[in-house]
């Protein structure tokens, strides 16, 4: 790192997460704060309660999360003290105020925030930018100069970051018997009118992701869905996944590898959604169904973290 640019100069550095619950009982409350106060009905709540006990009861998001963030400081850092990372959760804790107070009791000169979905969306990031806002607000640290990370979906690093998980999968998969199969790029859907309408970017952030993957590691057939529909009773970007799965059995595919490009760790939409719930759908369809590993503390995802803060601090 430039010494000019960090010398004497304390910068924390924010990485917004979304957040999930460590324990079942939380739940309601979780769902809640998700959909900005309104409560969900029982049913919502049994049905997303079974999907975390179908897990363990519980999400490793917090816990990978933090791996991340220290992981990151130590690479910022190089040894010197420049740098803290923090994390703050738009929905659960620790919440983006409790990180930007804490950030600002240790005397942080300058702020950086970075949203844990490389891909912007008005569904994620924008909601991360407003909560991000709204706590230098309420923690009265609106005289610390802040930045945002908006989008990062082909950052040089994050890119290698997932080609070497995609190489790892294809020699699995290889090594199985499978020397051919379909890849099945996902994220998650959003409501898709913001999309028609031409207010949100996400498609063309996916695409971003998607094809600097494939300028690295070439792969045919592939596939570009969307993932976990939510329960928002509207229309949402497609194709879906179980749809892409009809397709690749009605053209007699055999194995399919599914790649989720829009998180970067381990969290129910891929524990549940990925491992069990399409796993199950694609065993019926007669599909072998195999995924990609997430990023997780990946040392070059977390090159992929500081490459974006250093862009936006040079
Ligand atoms: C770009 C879009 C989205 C990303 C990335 C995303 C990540 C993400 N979501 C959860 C857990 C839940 N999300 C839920 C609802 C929901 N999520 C999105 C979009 C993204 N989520 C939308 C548009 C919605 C519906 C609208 C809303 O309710 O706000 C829910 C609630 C249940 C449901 O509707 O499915 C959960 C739970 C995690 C853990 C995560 C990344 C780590
Ligand atoms: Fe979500
Ligand atoms: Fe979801």
């Amino acid at each position: 790192m430039d010494d000019a640019i960090t010398q004497g100069v304390k910068t924390g550095v924010i990485l917004l997460a979304h957040g999930a619950p460590t324990r079942v009982a939380d739940i309601p409350e979780y769902l809640q704060r998700i959909r900005g106060g309104t409560a969900s009905s029982t049913e919502v709540i049994r049905e997303i309660t079974e999907r975390y006990e179908a897990i363990g009861g519980s999400s490793p998001l917090l816990e990978i999360t933090q791996g991340q963030a220290e992981a990151l400081e130590r690479f910022l850092n190089q040894g010197e003290d420049t740098f803290r990372v923090y994390i703050g959760m738009r929905n659960w804790y620790p919440l983006i105020e409790e990180a930007v107070q804490q950030a600002k009791d240790d005397g942080m000169d300058r702020l950086i925030a970075l949203c844990l979905a490389p891909q912007f969306s008005k569904w994620s990031t924008e909601r991360y930018l407003n909560s991000f806002n709204e706590a230098l607000g309420k923690c009265n640290a609106g005289d610390i100069p802040v930045q945002f990370i908006k989008s990062w979906p082909n950052q040089p690093s994050l890119i290698d970051a997932f080609a070497e998980r995609y190489r790892a999968a294809e020699s699995d998969l290889k090594a199985k018997g499978h020397d051919t199969f379909h890849t099945v790029f996902t994220v998650h859907s959003i409501p898709s009118a913001y999309v028609e309408e031409g207010i949100d970017p996400y498609v063309q952030e996916y695409e971003k992701t998607l094809n600097g993957i494939r300028q690295q590691v070439p792969m045919e057939p592939w596939h570009q869905a969307y993932q976990s529909q939510g329960m928002i009773p509207c229309p949402w970007l497609e194709p879906s996944v179980e749809e892409t799965l009809d397709n690749i059995a009605e053209e007699g595919g055999k194995a399919v590898l599914i790649f989720p490009v829009g998180f970067v760790c381990d969290h129910i939409e891929i524990l549940y959604d990925i491992d069990i719930g399409f796993r199950e759908y694609a065993e019926q369809k007669g599909l072998t169904l195999f995924r990609t590993e997430s990023l997780n503390t990946s040392p070059l995802f977390i090159e992929a973290l500081a490459g974006a803060v250093w862009e936006h601090l040079a």
